[in-house]
């Protein structure tokens, strides 16, 4: 685990990402499938579900992989807590590079408000297609890579502190919060992450046919030629993804001394 490895693991993240939100990108908002639901037939008043369908369904969904063993890995971390025995893999013991009492944090409540009420009214255009199974799987898909690649982030701190271990850890005993946001931050890095996610949406959101130049999209700033906005996928990474990690990365060292 070096800062340059982690880089990496970031920056093939990026693509995933992009690509799950240009498949959310092909779908239309699809309101019903993120309101609660309403069990009944009309002719009485009905029982109104604590969920939405989108709830159930990812819920439903981690719970397979949790007995499928994807939670085993600690970079994986479900948005619900679930006590299913892990049943339907052989086991595996992934070891992990993390310190033990500090691999619990993570900030997926965060990454679910702000998906569902943030993100995805700039990235899906109005409209119902009744194609809700689908479209949720596909929130699923966007979610898993979000969390992943935030919650890394307690991979990144995990070098940052083994790289200065005595700055850290005086920052860390005197608990200050923003000494440390200061000293795990590169505005160099950031900038570069921002920029370079931005263009991977120009290029991996083109239209390909066989003959003729690829678009390269110069005359489509306003961005609507594209899967999905380039500068929405900027301002995810600007205002969202960044921040996120850095969070993370502050809580995982407060715990780091534990
Ligand atoms: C992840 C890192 O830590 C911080 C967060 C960054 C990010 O989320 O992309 C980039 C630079 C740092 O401010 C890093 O240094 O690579």
């Amino acid at each position: 685990l070096s800062l340059d490895t982690v880089r990496e693991f970031l920056t093939r993240e990026e693509d995933t990402i992009v690509f799950s939100l240009i498949e959310r990108a092909r779908y239309p908002l699809n309101r019903p499938a993120y309101d609660p639901i309403h069990l009944g037939d009309g002719a009485g008043p009905g029982r109104r579900l604590n969920a939405s369908f989108a709830e159930l369904f990812i819920r439903e969904s981690e719970a397979v992989q949790s007995k499928a063993g994807r939670y085993q890995n600690l970079q994986e971390i479900p948005f619900f807590a679930y006590r299913v025995p892990f049943t339907l893999a052989p086991p595996y013991n992934f070891t992990s590079e993390l310190y033990p009492a500090a691999a619990f944090v993570n900030v997926n409540d965060a990454i679910w408000s702000m998906y569902f009420n943030e993100l995805l009214p700039l990235l899906a255009k109005n409209g119902d297609d009744r194609n809700y199974a689908v479209t949720v799987d596909s929130d699923l898909a966007c979610l898993q890579v979000l969390s992943r690649r935030i919650n890394y982030g307690r991979y990144v701190a995990e070098v940052k502190f083994r790289g200065d271990q005595q700055t850290y850890t005086s920052l860390i005993q005197a608990k200050d919060r923003d000494a440390l946001m200061k000293l795990l931050t590169s505005e160099a890095q950031e900038d570069v992450v921002k920029r370079r996610v931005e263009k991977k949406a120009t290029v991996f959101g083109q239209s390909i046919t066989s003959d003729g130049p690829i678009e390269t999209g110069v005359n489509n700033s306003s961005g609507t030629n594209f899967k999905v906005d380039p500068s929405v996928v900027y301002k995810l990474y600007d205002q969202w993804v960044i921040p996120l990690t850095k969070q993370v990365e502050v809580e995982y060292l407060l715990h780091r001394l534990d």
